[in-house]
């Protein structure tokens, strides 16, 4: 695992931009891994505007998201299809035949989630997974304790990870108790892994990433055996790590 280490958020969001628009332009074609969150935003704007201004085709990409609450429904404004569609696809030229988002609709979830993973699987795998990290290390809606053999799946979502995610909702008793979410191994058979972190709200996480062991009870800690995973972070987030040097 290697880091780039940034000063914060806007170079992190830069530098992942410029990591994905040169695979953009290097590959005829890509299956991109999305995340959602407050973390990959600044991602998305950059290609934007790189997609305004130099004009990167998105027409070869296939995108896979992690993941996606369970009842609510594509156009609701707190779904990870309509934050997907707003703070990306509707500006760049990719159709909604490219795109995939797990349904949370679907009467038959399990089908659902086994299709999903049939579909990545289908597409030959995800190239690029962009992940960002929750504060107990979850990947995804893998939460603390998920088998790092875990496929697509239906969770229960933590109290702490609802808290996190509350600040979207009018309040925490909105925010749904369940999600679809790839599991740690669909994850962790992407060809490669970028994973972004920035602020404060993220140090204990990279201190318990970086310096602590590979164990379940921290989701991300896997992807420290992945052969190829870069995370970018900004100081903030590193404050407190031991030994970042060791990871460049
Ligand atoms: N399911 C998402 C994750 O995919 C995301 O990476 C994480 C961190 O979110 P944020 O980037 O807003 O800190 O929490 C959410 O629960």
């Amino acid at each position: 695992m290697k880091i780039i280490e940034v000063k914060n958020y806007q170079e992190m969001s830069l530098a992942a931009a410029q990591y994905i628009i040169n695979m953009l332009k290097n590959t005829s074609k890509l299956t991109l891994g999305l995340a959602t969150g407050g973390t990959p935003q600044g991602v998305y704007q950059h290609l934007i505007e790189d997609y305004k201004k130099n004009g990167t085709s998105y027409a070869q990409v296939t995108s896979f998201n992690l993941d996606e609450y369970i009842g609510l429904s594509k156009d609701d404004p707190n779904s990870y299809y309509r934050y997907m569609y707003e703070n990306l696809f509707k500006h760049i030229n990719i159709s909604l035949q490219q795109i995939n988002i797990p349904s949370g609709m679907n009467t038959n979830l399990q089908s659902e989630c086994e299709e999903y993973e049939n579909k990545i699987h289908q597409h030959g795998g995800i190239d690029l997974q962009l992940l960002g990290i929750g504060s107990n290390g979850h990947i995804g809606f893998n939460e603390p304790g998920t088998s790092f053999q875990s496929k697509t799946h239906v969770v229960g979502l933590t109290q702490s990870t609802r808290e996190a995610n509350a600040r979207y909702f009018t309040s925490i008793e909105e925010v749904p108790t369940q999600a679809i979410t790839m599991g740690i191994q669909s994850i962790y058979k992407s060809k490669e892994i970028l994973l972004l972190a920035s602020g404060k709200a993220k140090q204990d996480a990279m201190v318990k990433l970086l310096n602590g062991d590979v164990t379940e009870s921290f989701p991300a800690s896997i992807l420290k055996q992945h052969p190829n995973a870069t995370i970018i972070a900004d100081e903030e987030a590193l404050f407190g790590v031991k030994d970042v040097s060791l990871f460049r």
